[in-house]
């Protein structure tokens, strides 16, 4: 190879040899034989003039051949031969010359590529000389080559991997919106219409409507990291609803930018039905769809820990249908099954969301009631109202493939509070109490205590007595006097008595309670409030008594109904009563239940002339910042202050507070049971006004005993002791 010929071709020698050549240390032709390309020189003519020694290794020519100057046909045919060219050899020489020659026309380089026998790849560039003739040199590319085939292997791959699986591969941009979606299932499904360019936040899931539901995958992608199987629920083109689990890694390019994320996604809505099955094998009852025993145990173990967290009590209703084989054994079992999803139905419908119902087998159903009362007798009294209500809805006949079936359920209930006794213990007791019913004659409710037995039953009684009571007439208002500081009557409080037919008169104290809880309550007042205004209008023809005030209770359902106001201003026109003659006593309690209504009121009432009187004073939860916007007129100090008033200094200080505070408030104020001469005079020297209590005449009939005016002292009221002069 000749120095002039190299000359031309700069660049091609390695930096060490190039440094050695011009160092002097190497020739040209030596240098070029340290190249890693391999070099032939052709001349016009088609001979081989030159070439290097990478030649002989690379293109594995053998060294008599090139030696010889051949012609490139006989290199090409050699080739040929040993298999390194495809083809026939007389077609590839034809295309040799065709580009030798177009490479002289064009003045552009040729570069071509071809794999040799033993499995090198090589790539060709022929250059044209510009005096005729041309350089061949070829760069061993297969390590390049082997790269490009693993990347279209590893695409192929990429490529099956998503066409025969149900998962599918996704990219995002920086923001999380999606640019790419690849995939048979995404194909199929028409997903990407649905997604490219929105982020999948912004895309309905039907399982994360909020936005605080994304905050997981939110969290890791604010924080670059990757996340897994994070399940979506999805509606797509075709109108069903599928789960997809998507997992996901930030991408970042060469420099480190984060350029996004990327990721597969998979259908699994099967495996999300098959949990759903599963779960409703393993915890419901495949008959009804109520809990199964197991996850009914389960709810019992969690009402324990928050019953005993809470104080609240709850109670376990076990239910057992009374003929439930026999119509099994004259309908058959469909109309069995039939019957049962109806019972376990109307359970369902009868109780709060939160109760549980559930089926242990059979005709046997359980409920759950949770947070019923703090109080014992309170939450007993509660479980049997619901009981009962169960019981009236399952024992309605009902419609089953056409026959008309009744079965009637007896029913038990146990009450537990707190983690001492087992899950078995309390289903134990319910079942027994079942079991009290169905000796009770079928049909019925029972406790498993019998003496919480016999207290729900006397309440069962008395709510009942009640009801008829009001109704026959069995009320009757008495009233007790209320006294200025010369002990002359001003005014009475109006306090309701029940004459029972067997029990005699029954203090309001035993009654009053279950009204309030029944609802009984509201005629109650209502009849309360209608009598009071018919005696004051009576009163206000008495010139005696004209001037006297009533005081009536009222109870917190009462001031809660929303038409409270209209049915005082009926009572008070129907009687044709004065209102300012009517004063409404309040509890502190009772206050505390929706301030603002409440206020509002009794302002309205208070706008008709009614007064207001706040009763018990002292015991309750007064705030000055509420007394003051309450119109209220009258505090009464509640009768346990007066009691220990000349024994407990404490009391006594309590009651000078209370008139100070009345007195700042300008209100009056009537001490409550006042059943000495003694309490009198200190309550008297302490500045209070108005006196109410044994002393100056016990709760007697509003009914006129004597004519009307022929009792200064008022109707049926017995002065005990002297008054004192003021
Ligand atoms: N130890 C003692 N007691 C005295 C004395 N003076 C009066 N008492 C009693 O104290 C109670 C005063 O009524 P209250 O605090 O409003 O307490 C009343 C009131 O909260 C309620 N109540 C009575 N009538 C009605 C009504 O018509 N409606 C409503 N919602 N509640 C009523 O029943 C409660 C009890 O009423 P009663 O049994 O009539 O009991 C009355 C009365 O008999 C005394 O000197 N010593």
């Amino acid at each position: 190879m000749t120095d002039d010929f190299i000359a031309t071709l700069p660049g091609m020698a390695s930096a060490a040899a190039d440094e050695a050549a011009r160092a002097g240390r190497l020739s040209v032709a030596e240098l070029l034989d340290h190249l890693q390309h391999a070099l032939v020189v052709i001349d016009a003519q088609g001979h081989i003039i030159g070439y290097n020694a990478s030649v002989l290794t690379l293109l594995e020519l053998p060294e008599d051949l090139m030696a010889r100057g051949p012609l490139i046909d006989e290199v090409v045919r050699w080739q040929a031969a040993r298999g390194d060219l495809k083809g026939d050899p007389e077609r590839l020489l034809r295309r040799v010359w065709h580009h030798l020659r177009a490479t002289q026309t064009s003045g552009q380089p040729h570069v071509y590529s071809y794999t040799t026998a033993s499995g090198r790849t090589l790539q060709g560039s022929t250059i044209a000389l510009p005096g005729g003739g041309w350089v061949r040199i070829y760069t061993d590319v297969s390590k390049h080559a082997q790269a490009l085939a693993a990347l279209r292997d590893s695409e192929a791959r990429f490529r099956s991997l998503t066409e025969l699986s149900a998962d599918w591969y996704w990219e995002w941009d920086t923001e999380g919106r999606y640019t790419r979606l690849e995939g048979r299932v995404v194909r199929e499904r028409d997903i990407a219409p649905l997604f490219i360019g929105r982020r999948p936040w912004d895309v309905p899931a039907p399982n994360r409507p909020r936005p605080e539901d994304w905050r997981p995958l939110l969290d890791a992608v604010e924080r670059r990291e990757p996340f897994r199987h994070f399940e979506v629920q999805r509606v797509l083109p075709d109108g069903r609803t599928y789960w997809f689990a998507l997992s996901g890694e930030p991408v970042f390019d060469a420099h480190g930018t984060f350029v996004g994320y990327r990721g597969i996604g998979r259908d699994v809505t099967a495996r999300k039905q098959a949990e759903a099955t599963i779960e409703r094998l393993a915890y419901y009852d495949g008959l009804t769809g109520l809990c199964n025993r197991r996850s009914f145990q389960d709810r019992v173990v969690q009402a324990q820990a928050s019953s005993a967290r809470s104080g609240q009590w709850a109670a376990l209703c076990f239910i057992d249908l009374d003929n439930f084989k026999d119509i099994n054994d004259a309908f058959g079992h469909a109309a069995g099954d039939g019957l049962l999803r109806e019972m376990a139905q109307r359970l369902r419908e009868s109780v709060r969301a939160e109760d549980m119902v559930g089926r242990l087998g059979g005709d046997e159903f359980v409920v759950l009631l949770e947070d019923l009362r703090e109080d014992e007798e309170q939450a007993a009294w509660r479980a049997q109202h619901v009981a009962e209500k169960l019981r009236q809805a399952l024992e309605r006949p009902a419609v089953i493939d056409g026959h008309d079936l009744q079965a009637t359920p007896s029913i038990g209930i146990t009450l537990f509070r707190g983690q001492t006794d087992t899950v078995e213990d309390i289903l134990g007791r319910a079942d027994l109490a079942m079991y009290h019913s169905k000796a009770a004659g079928r049909n019925a409710v029972r406790f498993f205590d019998p003496a919480m037995q016999a207290r729900v039953v006397q309440r069962a009684t008395l709510q009942r007595e009640l009801r008829h009571g009001l109704r026959d007439g069995e009320l009757l208002l008495f009233g007790q006097p209320i006294v200025d500081v010369r002990a002359q009557v001003c005014g009475h409080e109006a306090l309701l008595r029940w004459r029972h037919p067997v029990r005699g008169m029954v203090p309001p104290a035993e009654f009053i309670p279950v009204a309030e809880q029944t609802g009984l309550i509201l005629p109650i007042g209502q009849w309360v409030l209608r009598e009071a205004c018919r005696v004051l209008a009576r009163w206000a023809a008495d010139p005696a008594r004209a001037g006297w005030t009533l005081a009536v209770n009222l109870s917190a359902r009462q001031l809660r109904q929303p038409d409270f106001v209209d049915s005082v201003r009926q009572a008070l026109h129907a009687a044709g009563a004065d209102p300012r003659r009517l004063k409404l006593e309040l509890t502190e309690s009772l206050l505390l239940h929706d301030v603002e209504d409440t206020i509002a009121k009794m302002e309205a009432l208070a706008g008709l002339g009614i007064q207001f009187a706040l009763d018990d004073f002292g015991t309750g939860y007064s705030s000055l910042s509420y007394l003051k916007r309450l119109p209220l007129t009258q505090l009464k100090i509640d009768r346990s202050f007066v009691r220990d008033l000349l024994t407990d200094p404490n009391d006594a200080a309590i009651v000078c507070t209370i008139l100070q505070l009345a007195q700042s408030l300008e209100m009056e104020v009537v001490a409550e049971g006042v059943e000495t001469a003694e309490q009198f005079e200190v309550l008297r020297a302490m500045g209070c006004r108005l006196f109410q209590g044994y002393h100056f005449g016990r709760p007697a009939p509003l009914e006129p005993a004597q004519p009307l005016g022929e009792t200064p002292t008022g109707f049926g009221v017995t002065i005990i002791g002297a008054a004192p002069p003021a």
